[in-house]
């Protein structure tokens, strides 16, 4: 479904990524793992075409991604949204209806409908009138897990959604991605807490500005390779993981 050969990202000459190769197929949930810097949200954004790539080819159902990006959904880490927009929590939700009913055009019912389903779902309909400022950390997630959900993508990236959510939240989160996939759409999860991560996904990549591993939990989540990425001095309990 979602084909990445040989991407490389540049800021300034200095390399961030280099040489990532993967291939997604659908109804998977994959999990970007590594090190604080070690270019998990750069490869995302440069899939995605968001930030210019050094190298490499990304194809989407053997197409230019450039001619699918409806059929994908982007959520960006937390700290990369302006939370102070004022936006109620209904029109962000909105947002991801545009590309169906145009900017000028108003939104159909059906759209409407949509909308209020994915609300419904991450139980935000009743705060639909808040401005988005005025949400917890864990509701701003939700909104934006409901608009992913409005858009009635094919393939997913989140970048580090379970940030400052709590138990709850994360169930939720867990609960649609879950749904999600056995929909047959295709998650691409990044986090770095290796606490987070757990027999939830069915796929890592363990990532440090290239992809150090690839393949189920055991395949990954092992003290080489955590080695191997994070450098030396982390404690690692592979029982406290599965
Ligand atoms: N806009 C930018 N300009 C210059 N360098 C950048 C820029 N964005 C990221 N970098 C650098 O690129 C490298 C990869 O950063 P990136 O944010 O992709 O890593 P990450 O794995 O997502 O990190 P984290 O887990 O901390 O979110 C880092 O060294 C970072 O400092």
């Amino acid at each position: 479904m979602l084909e990445v050969r040989h991407l490389a990202v540049n800021y300034r000459g200095v390399c961030a990524v280099t040489d990532v190769s993967f291939r997604l197929e659908p109804g998977q949930i994959v999990g970007v793992i590594g090190p604080n810097g070690a270019g998990k949200s750069t490869m995302v954004k440069a899939i995605l075409g968001l930030i210019p790539r050094e190298s490499g080819v990304v194809k989407f159902r053997n197409n230019s991604l450039k001619q699918h990006l409806a059929q994908i959904a982007y959520v960006p880490q937390k700290s990369q949204i302006d939370w102070d927009y004022p936006i109620t929590v209904f029109n962000v939700v909105m947002m991801a209806r545009t590309r169906h009913t145009g900017w000028f055009r108003s939104h159909s019912r059906q759209s409407q409908a949509i909308v209020r389903e994915a609300l419904e779902r991450v139980g935000m309909w009743e705060l639909r009138q808040r401005q988005i400022g005025e949400l917890s950390g864990g509701q701003q997630q939700r909104v934006f897990l409901a608009r992913s959900l409005a858009q009635q993508a094919e393939l997913f990236f989140f970048d580090e959604p379970f940030v400052g959510v709590d138990k709850k939240t994360e169930a939720v989160i867990f609960e649609v991605f879950n749904e999600l996939k056995y929909q047959n759409k295709t998650l691409m999860v990044i986090g770095h807490d290796l606490g987070e991560v757990s027999r939830r996904y069915d796929r890592f990549l363990l990532l440090n500005k290239t992809i150090i591993a690839d393949g189920n939990s055991a395949e990954v989540i092992n003290a080489k390779n955590i080695q191997k990425a994070y450098g030396d001095g982390v404690f690692f309990l592979r029982s406290e993981l599965i």
